[in-house]
């Protein structure tokens, strides 16, 4: 059985305040973006020799000097990958038979583009159907909360306003329209910015608009009003990033703006830009039709 995990961007995100468990209260609009990871589960033969009882093998595709390369190397430690998490949660209160899962990577990692959060959220969905578990929608969500706070978005992956830790969804209506035709431009730089240190930096506040009601406007007016709070922190640390999106708005964005935590930056074009590519020549990019 297979799945496609989708990345998502954030349209605006407030950090609102610091709760007692360090942890911090945003607000953010999660959309869907389709570019995906492939992760294929299949259930072990009886006599394969291992203790373990979800292998994961990753391939990973990395761009380099304009050629693409694949090779199967581990993300991370197996047991900290989220897949490998994600079953063991699940195995945890149900009964489940041992797997393969193969996680194909197309999605750039530390991106602020939440693949390892889809990706964990596409192992709760697929075993759910495998094992026929009878889990609801709700229960996922809960399951997925746990391994990420970005993670329950991608048990659905629809359209959604955010609050709490990121972990409290609603359906923003006619808005998840809204980008329906518009062509996005992702790019991404070889910076890795850890999420934790830059929630450390910024200083909670509830802004005047919240993204929900920004995101109603027509795109052409949301510039200076739908905002990332992480921008400013982590434009200091990197300048590079700011440049690229300035980079993006000359050539031609009706919009740009940071995703997440970075270090991704993602333009919005009416028509299908050109030029993405060469005009950042190291860096991951892409160019979708929404
Ligand atoms: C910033 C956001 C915005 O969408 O996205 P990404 O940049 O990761 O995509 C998310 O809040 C990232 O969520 P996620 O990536 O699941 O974070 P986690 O792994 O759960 O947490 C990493 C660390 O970030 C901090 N953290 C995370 C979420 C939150 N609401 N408040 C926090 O303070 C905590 O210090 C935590 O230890
Ligand atoms: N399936 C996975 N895909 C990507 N990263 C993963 C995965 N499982 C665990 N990780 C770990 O999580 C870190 C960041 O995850 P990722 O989702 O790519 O970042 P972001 O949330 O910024 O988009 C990675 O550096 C890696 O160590």
């Amino acid at each position: 059985m297979i799945a496609f995990p989708c990345c998502k961007i954030n349209l605006g995100l407030n950090v609102i305040a610091r709760r007692a468990d360090g942890y911090h209260d945003l607000e953010t609009v999660f959309y869907p973006i389709p570019l995906c990871d492939a992760l294929e589960i299949t259930e072990m033969d009886e006599k394969f020799p291992s203790d373990v009882a979800c292998d994961l093998l990753t391939k990973v595709k990395t761009a380099g000097n304009g050629e693409e390369a694949e090779s199967w190397e581990p993300l991370c430690p197996e047991q900290k990958n989220l897949v490998v998490k994600a079953y063991n949660l699940i195995a945890n209160d149900r009964k489940l038979s041992r797997v393969h899962a193969h996680l194909f990577k197309n999605i750039p990692s530390q991106a602020g583009l939440g693949g390892g959060s889809s990706d964990a959220a596409a192992m709760i969905t697929l075993l759910n159907e495998q094992f026929s578990l009878g889990l609801s929608i709700e229960e996922m969500e809960r399951y997925a909360a746990k391994l990420g706070a970005d993670c329950a978005f991608f048990i659905t992956s629809r359209p959604a306003y955010a609050t709490g830790i990121g972990d409290r969804l609603s359906p923003i209506g006619d808005a998840a329209d809204i980008l329906h035709g518009y062509y996005i431009a992702l790019v991404k730089p070889d910076i890795a910015v850890s999420t934790g240190k830059a929630y450390g930096m910024i200083t909670p506040r509830r802004p005047a608009m919240c993204c929900k009601d920004i995101i109603k406007l027509p795109v052409s007016q949301w510039k200076g009003l739908l905002t990332n709070d992480f921008e400013e922190p982590v434009f200091t640390m990197h300048p590079e990033l700011g440049a690229i999106k300035e980079r993006l708005y000359t050539l031609g964005a009706d919009f740009a703006l940071m995703s997440g935590s970075g270090s991704t930056l993602f333009g919005l074009f009416k028509d299908c830009p050109q030029g993405i590519e060469e005009a950042f020549p190291d860096c991951f990019t892409a160019v979708i039709k929404l």
